[in-house]
């Protein structure tokens, strides 16, 4: 499918919303409304829970927040609805900011469990604050004016909703195609990959946060106006986990799932509620709750990824342009080659009794590659974690381009200039190689959350891009860039992250393992990919367990053994030392 035709389906999309008030009949025009509105909140839920991961039950919560607070300022304070929607962003905003500081550190399951607290929490007080109409709520709320124009007829309003349905939609594919866009879809599937690309993780968890509760505020804010009437109902839990539905129904992680789950649960919901009462006279109130959470199971088993992308399977892939060349990236400034790059002193690492990594020290000088051997379980892959800042020591110094980096935060050791690629690899699978690789570029980039929504900074994207796509040609995987990373077999996803760190433009490279899974003459390749990155003053730090590779690659070695330090020296004399014979490769050598 080609851009051009994308865009003729959107126009005739816009053209049937322009039209449909003029052809439908009120009632439909005002489910319309409804579906515009819980739209911007599933939205919302589809960026924090389908893009981010982070499973939300509070979403109605923030849609009362920003409800009852236009409806303080115009119903009980006679300002305008515009005041309104000012305080609700900002009131919205700000609780959903100060509850993301304190939850979004939790894991997994925990920070759920939290959302349900706060979603049942701020419910509550709607309910029983006095100056809030307590269980009766608020009346007499005002209707929106443009202008002369007060916005009193279904028809109206429906206008303003769907507007800002399109320029939700069409901000949020920017964004998500954007700097800061990649790194909340990096999010699902764990932190440390993304904080190891110079990335804070609950800064951008904290950004997505943020823009669901704002999604929200605008949601409340249309409903509170559309109703002219707020009371405490339709923001409790149970609305919650209709959001919810509503965002993986239509796709969790499809932004436009949004609008088709509010839709499809809105019609559904619609409809139950006109047939159940024929079926069970007097108890459809209830028996609405179970029709539709059957249905709901029944979804789960069937079409669990939600049905835009269930219907986007069925659709020609998206011809896109390959990256052209543009204005290269700022390069890092890199020492001089045979300083002293990087000083591991006395570094320690305990997990319970064991000690992975026992008092070992070692230098690596700019411009070298260095070998970092020993048997399976000598603590190699704990050393890496610790000089990338995956794990804390628990004593012992770490210095890099002359700072202390030993009590730095991951993101910021990758952003001094550390990339590293990973034993097991981490990439994200349902993204293309050139995404992936772009996610390298995150911390040489600037662009932020707006101007990345607003597409304003195209010239630093298409630069990123050419980078991107100079790394996959350079490793070998230039031919197909919008391949998704998971169709790869797993040697070629080891050189894809090895891509990915040289698009951080690092001073040291850290790889672990990466000739695994290679056949022969992709080693080769791969040593000749290294042999010419020295060529380039690139620092190397190297674990791999093919000797060969090893021998004929690295300038030095370091051997590890039962997490101590048992040598260091150059290849040869490593080869023929009898102490690494003995523990390490076992006399054959
Ligand atoms: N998170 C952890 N919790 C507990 N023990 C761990 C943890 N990570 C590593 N270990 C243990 O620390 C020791 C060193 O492990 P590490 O993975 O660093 O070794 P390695 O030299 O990289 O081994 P391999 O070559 O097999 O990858 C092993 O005994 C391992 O079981």
């Amino acid at each position: 499918m080609t851009l051009q035709q994308i865009r003729l389906v959107i126009a005739a999309a816009i053209a049937c919303l322009v039209a449909a008030p003029f052809v439908l009949n009120p009632f439909s025009i005002t489910l319309l409304n409804y579906i515009g509105i819980y739209s911007l909140a599933a939205i919302g839920l589809a960026l924090l829970t389908g893009v981010g991961g982070i499973v939300s039950f509070g979403q109605a919560a923030f849609v009362g927040v920003a409800a009852y607070s236009t409806a303080w300022v115009t119903a009980l304070n006679g300002y305008s609805p515009w005041l309104g929607l000012v305080l609700a962003v900002v009131l919205t905003c700000s609780i959903a900011a100060i509850l993301g500081f304190v939850t979004l550190r939790l894991g997994g399951h925990f920070l759920s469990l939290s959302t349900v607290a706060w979603g049942l929490a701020i419910a509550f007080l709607f309910g029983n604050i006095n100056g809030l109409g307590q269980h009766n709520g608020i009346s007499g709320i005002p209707p929106i004016s443009i202008g002369p124009i007060a916005l009193v007829e279904s028809k109206q309003i429906y206008f303003l909703i769907w507007a800002i349905v399109v320029a939700v939609l069409l901000l949020c594919y920017n964004l998500l195609d954007s700097r800061i866009g990649r790194a909340m879809r990096a999010l699902r599937g764990g932190n440390t990959l993304v904080e190891s690309l110079g990335i804070s993780a609950f800064q951008i968890k904290l950004v997505t946060f943020v823009i669901a509760a704002f999604l929200g505020a605008l949601s409340g804010w249309l409903y509170a106006h559309l109703g002219r009437f707020v009371s405490p109902g339709p923001f409790e839990a149970g609305m919650g986990i209709e959001y919810l539905m509503m965002a993986m129904v239509g796709g969790a992680g499809s932004v436009l799932g949004g609008v088709v789950g509010a839709a499809i649960v809105t019609l559904l919901k619609n409809t139950v509620q006109d047939y159940l009462p024929l079926i069970a006279k007097g108890a459809s109130g209830q028996l609405e709750i179970v029709a539709f959470s059957a249905l709901f199971i029944l979804f789960l088993q069937r079409a669990r990824q939600g049905i835009v992308p269930f219907l986007a399977g069925f659709l020609p892939d998206l011809k896109q342009s390959r990256p052209e060349v543009a204005e290269p990236l700022p390069l890092r400034d890199k020492p001089e080659p045979g300083t002293l790059l990087l000083k591991v002193r006395e570094a320690q690492r305990r997990f319970g009794g064991l000690v992975a990594v026992n008092n070992v020290s070692f230098e690596v000088k700019s411009g070298e590659i260095l070998g970092l051997i020993g048997p399976n379980g000598a603590g190699k892959t704990t050393m890496f974690n610790l000089l990338t800042g995956a794990l804390r020591t628990n004593s012992g110094e770490i210095a890099f381009a002359g700072r202390s980096i030993t009590r730095d935060q991951q993101f910021h050791i990758a952003r001094a200039g550390i990339s590293r690629t990973f034993q097991h690899v981490k990439l994200r699978p349902r993204m293309t190689l050139l995404d992936n690789v772009l996610l390298g570029t995150y911390s040489r980039t600037r662009t932020g959350l707006f101007a990345g929504a607003l597409r304003l900074n195209q010239a630093e994207e298409a630069s990123a891009r050419y980078e991107a796509l100079m790394q996959l040609e350079r490793v070998g995987l230039g031919d197909k860039p919008f391949e998704l990373a998971g169709n790869l077999p797993l040697g070629n996803q080891r050189v894809l992250e090895i891509a990915r760190a040289l698009a951080a433009d690092p001073t040291l490279l850290v790889l672990d393992e990466p000739a695994a899974g290679l056949r022969r003459q992709e080693k080769l390749k791969l040593a000749e990919l290294l042999r010419s990155l020295r060529a380039e003053h690139l620092t190397i730090l190297l674990v791999e367990h093919d000797m060969e590779f090893v021998m004929s690659l690295v300038d030095r070695i370091v051997v590890l053994d039962f997490g101590s330090k048992l040598c260091e020296g150059e290849p040869a004399a490593i080869r023929s030392d009898a102490r690494v014979q003995e523990a390490y490769l076992g006399g054959v050598a």
